[in-house]
């Protein structure tokens, strides 16, 4: 693909203590990315993403993290809107936030949260004026931003939602459409995607939150957006239930009788392929599975570990409902890891490839 036709996107640094900086330097450096590059150094088509990155960021705290690492890294630093130079190993544009507080690896700093939030302000304005095709973000600490004071705050998922002014989101994990191809029996050489009914919520508090109008808002955006950015056609959804073996008719639980399936029942009625509500022990089988483009969780721990044993960093976050491209990777901060340079970018390049190729799909810049 030409330069100047690659989708722009903006991707967040998060959390300064973790390992985002690091790896978003990596990736631009081309250090320990599986990438062939050609004899120039210039990131040839076949050498890249997809994609023009733009990160948004501290500068000096992305040239002290290469610097930890390493890695020999040139910073331009631009304006959104400003035309970007073409994309070559060793570069890394970036639109500037500044630290509140210098940041060191594996130490959080709760003055920071507001950098960070600063950051995904930064990419969602540059993505709906049109400046970046979408926003791949790097991870964040929930909890360091709750202590600064961000009461409320459960992740981007639901800050996103909240700074496009949509009412409703889907978050969405999704593994690497290539990690199956030698495994015939997982479902073709299609990814595993998983959606969550709810997100970040105390597990006592899920059965509440599970209501038939939100389950409808849910999959009709799952049913949208699966053919909107994944060009899946006419998708087919399988629901979990939220009981042990779907509440057993009732013996173990009333939600997947009295909530889940009459919603299942109107959509189909619709004509939407749903398959559910299944025991959600049972449905990540191969059986099940077969032809299914999608699965809905009912909460984040009854999803999450099947695809993070199934694809963890060979897989994708994304957003689906918002008004722009969002993608992010599949881990967290790792603190433990912060500064070491032995954190795996795997799952940031799946979420940039994936943010290119829906950029391109869905119609961005
Ligand atoms: N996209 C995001 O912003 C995102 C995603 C998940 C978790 N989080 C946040 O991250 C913080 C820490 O969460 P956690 O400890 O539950 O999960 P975590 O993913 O940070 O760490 C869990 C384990 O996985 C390892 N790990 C994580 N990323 C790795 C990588 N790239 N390569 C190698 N090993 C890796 C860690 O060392 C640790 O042992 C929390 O605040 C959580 O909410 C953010
Ligand atoms: N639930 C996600 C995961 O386990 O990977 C994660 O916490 C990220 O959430 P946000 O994208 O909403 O920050």
């Amino acid at each position: 693909m030409h330069d100047a036709a690659m989708p722009v996107l903006a991707l967040t640094t998060g959390e300064p203590a973790g390992i985002g900086p690091e790896l978003v330097v990596m990736l631009a450096a081309g250090g320990t990315l599986d990438i062939p590059v050609d004899a120039s150094g210039d990131a040839g088509e076949d050498a890249s993403v997809g994609a023009r990155i733009v990160a948004v960021g501290d500068p000096r705290l992305l040239a002290e993290r290469a610097d930890l690492l390493g890695l020999s890294l040139t910073i331009i630093e631009l304006a959104p809107g400003e035309s970007l130079p073409p994309p070559r190993r060793g570069q890394l544009p970036v639109w500037p936030v500044a630290l509140r507080r210098p940041s060191r690896p594996g130490v959080l700093e709760a003055a920071n949260a507001d950098y960070v939030l600063e950051t995904l302000d930064v990419a969602v304005r540059a993505c709906l004026a049109g400046h970046a095709a979408g926003m791949v973000t790097a991870p964040l600490h929930k909890g360091a931003i709750l202590e600064a004071g961000h009461a409320g705050f459960t992740g981007h998922t639901e800050y996103l939602r909240d700074a496009c002014g949509v009412d409703e989101v889907v978050m969405v994990l999704a593994t690497d459409h290539a990690l199956h191809g030698d495994r015939p029996d997982w479902q073709g050489s299609s990814a595993l995607r998983v959606a969550l009914a709810t997100t970040h919520l105390p597990l006592r508090e899920v059965s509440d939150a599970i209501t038939g109008p939100r389950l409808e808002r849910l999959l009709h955006i799952l049913h949208a957006d699966l053919s909107r950015w994944f060009g899946v056609a006419d998708p087919r959804i399988a629901v979990c239930g939220l009981n042990p073996h779907a509440g057993e008719e009732g013996h173990l639980g009333h939600e997947d009788i009295e909530v889940i399936s009459p919603v299942l029942d109107r959509l189909r009625a619709t004509g939407m392929r749903l398959d559910g509500p299944l025991p959600a022990d049972t449905l990540f089988t191969p059986r099940h599975l077969a032809g299914v483009d999608a699965v809905l969780a009912m909460y984040h721990d009854q999803g999450l570990p099947v695809l993070k044993y199934a694809g963890f960093g060979r897989a994708a976050n994304i957003t689906l409902g918002l008004p722009l491209v969002r993608t992010s990777v599949d881990h967290g901060t790792a603190l433990d890891l912060a500064g070491h340079g032995s954190a795996d970018p795997g799952s940031l390049r799946v979420a940039v490839s994936l943010a290119a190729e829906m950029a391109a799909r869905g119609g961005g810049n």
